[in-house]
């Protein structure tokens, strides 16, 4: 009767694969989840074994390990502005963030010495939890607005002692609306009082092959396109809102220009 069953479900999995969008996409995401949560397994000891605990080198470990997912989903990631990624000491990098499979074009580009800052629920998805800790990523209660924001100061002193970059999603959440969301100020803050400059990094739209509400998970390509530098020399907290409005502006013009978009005003976004 197990081998009737078995041979059922052989039989059917390529059929839904093949006539279901639906059934791919949840396919797609679990294989995702599960493929990440392995590749952890394997990743959690060999960063013990190199770094003995928790440290941003083993941000490379991760690296090295995710840079072939993209394959296994059907996506190209065409990068531009290499450049501008050539620059000396600590940084913070910002991005839009439409899913977690930023995670795949973040790997791609990411520079030495570089970890990021999250919501802290990721904490406790497993395996993927424990090594994101492990890669020193900064966990934020975004609940709590002064704790964040302490968090974060401690992170700015953090990232001049210890020469390490910082990669923000100032949108502070995923976003798929076809446009960026306002952005939120820590990136900015974090940037001032570091005194280190920021690039802007912009992910093109996966509306062409990811699609959350409908359901989709499509191959297809993302533009990556890392912007020239903004420098944060000199300035103070009083210019972070100027800083923010003129990253936020550049950047949506990029993403519209690379995603194949056309603006629909040039006002500021509403929420
Ligand atoms: C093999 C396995 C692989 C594993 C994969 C590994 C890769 C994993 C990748 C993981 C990817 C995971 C990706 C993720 O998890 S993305 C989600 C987590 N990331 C973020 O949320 C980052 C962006 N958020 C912020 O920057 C927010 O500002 C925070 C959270 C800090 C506050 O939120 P809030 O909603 O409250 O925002 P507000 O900006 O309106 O601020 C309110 C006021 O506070 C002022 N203010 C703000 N900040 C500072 C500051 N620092 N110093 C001094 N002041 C500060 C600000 O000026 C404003 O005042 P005013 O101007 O109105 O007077
Ligand atoms: C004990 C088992 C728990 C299982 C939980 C599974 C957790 C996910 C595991 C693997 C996914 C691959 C690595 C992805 C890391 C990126 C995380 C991410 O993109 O978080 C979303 C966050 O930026 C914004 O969150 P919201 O849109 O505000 O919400």
């Amino acid at each position: 009767m197990d081998v009737v069953w078995m041979l059922l479900l052989l039989l059917l999995f390529p059929l839904l694969m093949w006539t279901s969008s639906t059934f791919v996409f949840y396919f797609k995401k679990f294989f995702y989840v599960a493929w990440m949560m392995f590749l952890a397994i394997v990743g959690i000891p060999i960063c013990l074994l190199k770094s003995g605990g928790r440290d941003v080198e083993n941000m490379r470990i991760i690296r090295s390990m995710v840079r072939h997912v993209k394959y296994l989903f059907g996506l190209r990631i065409e990068v531009s502005g290499w450049e501008h990624l050539q620059t000396e000491g600590p940084y913070v990098i910002i991005s839009n963030h439409q899913s977690s499979l930023d995670v795949l074009g973040m790997m791609e580009i990411l520079p030495d010495r570089c970890t990021t800052i999250a919501k802290k629920e990721l904490v406790y998805a497993g395996t993927v939890g424990l090594i994101c800790w492990l890669a020193g990523i900064v966990f934020i209660n975004r609940k709590k607005t002064s704790d964040a924001k302490s968090v974060m100061a401690d992170a700015a002193k953090t990232m001049l002692d210890e020469q390490i970059r910082l990669w923000v999603f100032p949108e502070g959440t995923r976003n798929q609306n076809g446009d960026l969301l306002p952005f939120k100020k820590g990136a900015f803050h974090l940037a001032v009082q570091a005194q280190v400059p920021i690039i802007p990094v912009v992910f093109s739209s996966y509306s062409s092959f990811y699609l959350r509400k409908e359901k989709q998970f499509k191959s297809g390509v993302i533009r990556l396109r890392i912007l020239p530098k903004i420098e944060t020399k000199g300035l103070t907290s009083d210019e972070v809102s100027c800083l923010s409005d003129q990253s936020h502006s550049l950047m949506r013009t990029a993403f519209l220009e690379i995603s194949g978009l056309v603006a629909k005003s040039n006002g500021p976004l509403k929420h």
